[in-house]
C-alpha cells in the first residue's frame, strides 16, 4: 500500500498493535509477516516459515497473547482444566496399578477388602475426568467465540483507522477479505490448537513420569513412537497450507457468485436478465472443481496420516514386546506391566493430541501473519492522520495547486487545482463526467491527502491538523450516499453519532430536508428500519433516500457542507425548493456543491469549471456567460434541450 504523504511511521497505539508488531519481531529471519498476495509467493513463504525452528514458538506466543487478550478468565479456566485432566490421567495409571495389585492379592486367596479403596478411587477419578471434560468443552467453545470477537474488533479497528486511499488498493482489499474470511474459522482452530498443545504436553509428561516409575527403559522406545507422527503431521500441515493458498482465488469467486445470487441489490437485474441459471451453473462449476480438489487433497492427507499412525503403532508394538520381556526378566511386576499397558495406550492418545495441537497452530500461521500485518497498519494509519487540534471553522478555505493521482492510475485526476471559499459562500463545481469534481470534493473533505499542493484553512496548511478533527467540521452528501439498513432515526442521527439521542434535532433536520412526512407515515415512525431485510422495515424511493441523506448532513450542523449532486434524484419541485432555500436551510454555512444542472448552479456565488482535472474557468454565472467559454457552451446546450420543443412549436 502506498504510504500517505504525511505518514511518519509510528509508535504502537494499543495492545492489539503490539501484537502485530511482535509476531513480526518474533518470526525468525526469512519469515514474512506481511505476505504477498501472489498465491505462489504465499505458498513459498509459508513453506519457508514452517521450516524455521523458531516458527512454532513465535506462533504459540502470539496465540497466547491473542487468547489472553480475548478473555483471561476463560483462558485460565480452560488451561487449568486441561492441565488438571493431564495430571488426573497420570494418577489414573497409578490407581490402575493399585487396583491390579489388590486384584492379584485377591487372586492369591486374600480378602476383597484391599480392592475397595482403589476401585472407588478409580471410579471417582473417572467421574472427575468426565465432569472436567464437559466443563472444558463449554469453556473452550466460549473462549473460541471470544477470540473471534477480539479478532473482529482488531479487524474493524484497522478498517476504520486506515485512510480512504487504502480502499483504492487491491492489496489492502485482498488482505481485508482474507483476514475477514479466516477470522471466522481460524481463532477457533488456534484456541483448540493451543489448548491441545498444553494438555498434550502435560499429559505426556505425567504419563512419562508414571512409566519411568515402573521401568525407565520403556520411555525411549515410546518416544520413538512419536517420531513418525511428528513427521507425518508436519507434512500434513504443509499440504493444508498449499491447498488453502491454491484455493483462495476460487473461494473468492465462489463467494462472489453466491453474493450476486443472494444480494438484494442484484436481485432486480438478475431476474430482469434471466441470469439465475447461468450464474448458478458457474457457481456449481466452481464448487465442483473445489470439491474435486478437496477429495484429492484429503486422500493425500489420509495416506500420510495412515503411514504415520502405522509406523507409530509398530513402535508401540515393540514397546509392548519389550514389556513382556521385562516381565519375563522379573524387572517389572504383573501389576506394573498392566498399568504400563494402560499408560502406553493413554500416552499414544496424548502424543496425538500434542501433535494435532501443534499442527492446528501451524495451519493458523498464515492467518496469524495476515492478521498481524493487517493490525500493524493501524498505528501508522492513525499517525498519518494525527496533528494539532483542528479549529471548529474557517474564514477562508484555500486550495493551492492541488495535484492528485489515484493509486494505480497514471493520469492525475487533479492537476494544479486552486480554488477559494469564503465563509458563508455558496460555491459550485461544474464540469463534464470525469473532470475531477468529486475528487476535489474528497480532498477538501480531507478524505485524501493531495500528492502536491495544499489546502489552507485561514492560511494554515490543514495537513498540520488532526484530520478526524477537521472532518468534524465538514458534512458531506456523497453522490453515492449510504442507505443504512437501520432505523429512520439512525439514518439521520448518524450524521452526528454523539447526538443520536437528540430526537428533536433529528426531526428538525428531517423537516428541513423535506422528509419529515415520510417518516411520520412509517409504521413505527422513527424506529422503522429503512430496509426490507428486517421485520416491519420499509424501503424508500431514491428521491426520499436522497432527502434522508440531506437530513443527515443538516443534522451534522457543520460549518462546511459539501453536496455532490444533492438533487440528482429529487423531483423538479423538490430540487427547485432545495436550491431556492439553500441559503436559509444552511444558514450562513459555507457550501460547496457539485451539479450537472445549470439551473441550480446559477444561484451560486462563484462557479469553478473543471476540465480534465484542471480549473479552466471561474466566476459568477453572469461573468462566465459573458466570457462565452466552456461554461457558457454547456449552459446553452442544456437550456436548448429544454427550450427546443417549445421553440419548435
Ligand atoms: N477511485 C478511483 N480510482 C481511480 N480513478 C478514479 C477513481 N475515482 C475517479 N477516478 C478517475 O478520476 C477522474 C476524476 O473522477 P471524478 O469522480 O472526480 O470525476 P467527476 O468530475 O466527479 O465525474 P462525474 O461527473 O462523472 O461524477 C476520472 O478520470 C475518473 O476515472
Amino acid at each position: 500500500m502506498t504510504t500517505p504523504r504525511h505518514a511518519r511511521g509510528g509508535a504502537s497505539a494499543g495492545h492489539g498493535d503490539d501484537d502485530g508488531r511482535r509476531v513480526a519481531d518474533d518470526a525468525t529471519p526469512g519469515d514474512d509477516a506481511t505476505p504477498s498476495d501472489d498465491p505462489v509467493e504465499l505458498a513459498a513463504s509459508a513453506r519457508r516459515q514452517r521450516k524455521s525452528a523458531g516458527r512454532l514458538r513465535a506462533l504459540v506466543r502470539h496465540s497466547i497473547r491473542l487468547t489472553w487478550a480475548a478473555d483471561r478468565r476463560a483462558f485460565v479456566i480452560t488451561t487449568v482444566l486441561q492441565l488438571f485432566g493431564a495430571a488426573v490421567i497420570a494418577a489414573q495409571v497409578l490407581i490402575v496399578k493399585s487396583v491390579l495389585d489388590a486384584i492379584l492379592v485377591v487372586g492369591d486367596g486374600g480378602g476383597v477388602g484391599p480392592v475397595v479403596l482403589p476401585v472407588v478411587l478409580l471410579a471417582a477419578v473417572t467421574a472427575l475426568v468426565a465432569v472436567s471434560t464437559a466443563i472444558q468443552a463449554n469453556q473452550q467453545r466460549l473462549l473460541s467465540e471470544l477470540v473471534l470477537r477480539s479478532t473482529w474488533q482488531q479487524l474493524l479497528d484497522v478498517a476504520g483507522a486506515v485512510g480512504l486511499r487504502a480502499f483504492e488498493s487491491p492489496d489492502f482489499y485482498d488482505r481485508l477479505q482474507r483476514v475477514q474470511t479466516n477470522a471466522l474459522s481460524r481463532p477457533y482452530q488456534l484456541t483448540q490448537g493451543l489448548i491441545g498443545l498444553a494438555g498434550g504436553l502435560a499429559g505426556c509428561i505425567g504419563l512419562s513420569v508414571a512409566i519411568v516409575s515402573f521401568e525407565p527403559a520403556l520411555l525411549p522406545i515410546l518416544l520413538l513412537a512419536g517420531v513418525p507422527l511428528f513427521v507425518s503431521s508436519r507434512r500434513e500441515s504443509r499440504l493444508e497450507f498449499d491447498f488453502a493458498v491454491a484455493q483462495t482465488p476460487r473461494l473468492r469467486l465462489r463467494q462472489y457468485l453466491g453474493l450476486v445470487q443472494t444480494g438484494r441489490d442484484e436481485a432486480k437485474e438478475v431476474r430482469a436478465y434471466g441470469l439465475t441459471g447461468a450464474l448458478r451453473e458457474r457457481f456449481d462449476a466452481v464448487y465442483t472443481a473445489y470439491a474435486d480438489d478437496l477429495r484429492t487433497h484429503l486422500r493425500r492427507r489420509t495416506r500420510l496420516a495412515v503411514a504415520g499412525n502405522l509406523a507409530s503403532a509398530a513402535f508401540l508394538a515393540a514397546t509392548l514386546l519389550a514389556l513382556v520381556w521385562l516381565v519375563g526378566q522379573g524387572r517389572v511386576t504383573l501389576a506394573e506391566a498392566g498399568a504400563a499397558i494402560v499408560a502406553i495406550r493413554l500416552l499414544a492418545t496424548q502424543v496425538g493430541t500434542l501433535f494435532k495441537g501443534a499442527q492446528q497452530i501451524f495451519e493458523s500461521g498464515l492467518f496469524l501473519d495476515d492478521l498481524a500485518g493487517f493490525v500493524a497498519m493501524r498505528p501508522e494509519a492513525e499517525q498519518a492522520e494525527a496533528g494539532a487540534p483542528a479549529p471548529p471553522s474557517f474564514r477562508t478555505l484555500r486550495a493551492d495547486g492541488l495535484t492528485f493521482t489515484y493509486p494505480g492510475s497514471t493520469a492525475p485526476a487533479l492537476d494544479d487545482v486552486s480554488i477559494r471559499l469564503n465563509a458563508g459562500e455558496i460555491v459550485a463545481l461544474v464540469g463534464e463526467n470525469g473532470s475531477g469534481k468529486t475528487t476535489l470534493a474528497k480532498l477538501l473533505a480531507t478524505l485524501y491527502e493531495p500528492d502536491g499542493g495544499a489546502i489552507h484553512w485561514d492560511d494554515v496548511d490543514v495537513s498540520t491538523y488532526s484530520r478526524p478533527g477537521l472532518r468534524r467540521s465538514v458534512a458531506v452528501v456523497f453522490q453515492d450516499f449510504v442507505r443504512y439498513h437501520l432505523s429512520a432515526r439512525e439514518n439521520i442521527g448518524l450524521g452526528d453519532a454523539d447526538r443520536m439521542d437528540d430526537i428533536d434535532a433529528i426531526a428538525a433536520a428531517a423537516r428541513r430536508a423535506g422528509v419529515a412526512e415520510v417518516v411520520h407515515d412509517l409504521p413505527h415512525g422513527w424506529d422503522t428500519a429503512l430496509s426490507k431485510m428486517f421485520k416491519g422495515g420499509r424501503d424508500l424511493s431514491l428521491g426520499q433516500w436522497q432527502r434522508v441523506a440531506l437530513a443527515r448532513a443538516f443534522f451534522r450542523d457543520a460549518p462546511f457542507v459539501i453536496l455532490d449532486e444533492p438533487s440528482a434524484s429529487l423531483d423538479p419541485r423538490a430540487e427547485h425548493a432545495l436550491f431556492q432555500s439553500l441559503r436559509d436551510l444552511l444558514g450562513g454555512r459555507t457550501v460547496l456543491f457539485i451539479s450537472h444542472r445549470f439551473s441550480t448552479v446559477r444561484t451560486a456565488d462563484r462557479i469553478y469549471v473543471l476540465d480534465g482535472g484542471r480549473v479552466t474557468e471561474q466566476g459568477s454565472h453572469d461573468q462566465l456567460m459573458a466570457q462565452d467559454g466552456h461554461y457558457a457552451e454547456l449552459f446553452r446546450l442544456q437550456a436548448a434541450a429544454y427550450l427546443a420543443p417549445e421553440t419548435s412549436r
